[in-house]
């Protein structure tokens, strides 16, 4: 009898387009395994006209997938890890990591090539805090504009006009063939992504081995090792979705290289620490830096929304 597993996802395009890959990937690592999707709509994607942080945060993304996980209706279901709480519901793991794509954020303008090509008092859309926090930082004359909704409605409202410029990641434009949109990549370590930003996750129940060894052909080691220090960091800093926390890491060889970023989306203060050390402690690394960021003062950013 051959084997089927079902992937739970989200609907948007981008969401669907993650699933698909991951559905590619687990049939070539497994030939003859029958997979299909279960697309859902969750809590996340309906209430668009409220933050995120006044109905819930980001675990709303993963709620109603975990739920047809916990009934038998899925076996495992697709993320973007950056959206993936610090801290995991009980009873569930992260069997697959894939391999990292563009980690970057995008600048993406019809008319500037870059922020600072921007003229004084531009409208930039974003509603993200770490995003706000790190164009207030770089040029507190902006105007930070709310902007949600899928890749392609945020793509619509930079096209309307309702801005000048918007910040995007280069990964989610890019699987979605939209790599012409990007006028210019904002690299670290001047700029930093979101912790796990291009990274894709695989989350099944942690006591299902069968769909957790399926699951483990697509991990991708050397991700792991990279996002699991930028999400120690931020779990050090008690991270979330609300706190504007931006983190990246590296591996070269057996050493592992962390840059941390906590900064105010209100005022453009921001404190930022680096530190490396061997491959093997990612956790380690995670916490040293977010201790750094602290004795600069995060924690004056951080308590006022913890
Ligand atoms: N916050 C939504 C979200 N979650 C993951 C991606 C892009 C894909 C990724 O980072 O892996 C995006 C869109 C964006 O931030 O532009």
């Amino acid at each position: 009898m051959s084997q089927i597993l079902r992937i739970a996802t989200r609907k948007s395009p981008l969401a669907l387009w993650q699933s698909e890959h991951v559905a590619a990937a687990l049939r070539d690592a497994h030939p003859g395994l029958h997979i299909e999707l279960v697309p859902m709509s969750t809590r996340g994607d309906e209430v668009l006209d409220r933050s995120l942080a006044a109905i819930g945060g980001k675990g709303l993304f993963l709620k109603e997938l975990e739920i047809a996980m916990q009934r038998g209706e899925a076996d495992c279901a697709v993320h973007s890890l950056k959206d993936v709480p610090m801290e995991l519901e009980p009873g569930f793991a992260l069997p697959a990591i894939l391999a990292r794509a563009d980690y970057a954020d995008a600048f993406i303008s019809n008319r500037f090539d870059d922020i600072a090509s921007l003229p004084e008092e531009a409208v930039v859309g974003t509603s993200s805090l770490r995003r706000q926090a790190q164009l207030r930082a770089l040029r507190p004359d902006l105007q930070l504009r709310d902007l949600r909704g899928n890749v392609n409605t945020r793509l619509a409202k930079l096209d309307a006009g309702d801005y000048d410029a918007i910040v995007l990641a280069c990964a989610g434009l890019q699987r979605l063939g939209l790599d012409a949109r990007i006028r210019s990549r904002m690299q670290a370590p001047d700029w930093l992504p979101a912790p796990a930003q291009g990274a894709i996750a695989i989350e099944c129940r942690d006591d299902d081995a069968a769909t957790a060894a399926l699951c483990a052909a697509l991990d991708h080691a050397d991700t792991r090792t990279c996002v699991e220090a930028e999400r120690a960091m931020n779990r050090a800093l008690h991270g979330s979705c609300h706190v504007p926390v931006a983190g990246f890491a590296t591996l070269e060889g057996a050493r592992l290289r962390l840059h941390g970023l906590v900064g105010s989306a209100s005022d453009g203060r921001a404190v930022r620490a680096h530190a490396e050390g061997p491959a093997d402690a990612p956790e380690a690394l995670g916490v040293e830096v977010a201790q750094a960021l602290l004795a600069q003062g995060a924690g004056d950013f951080l308590a006022p929304l913890s």
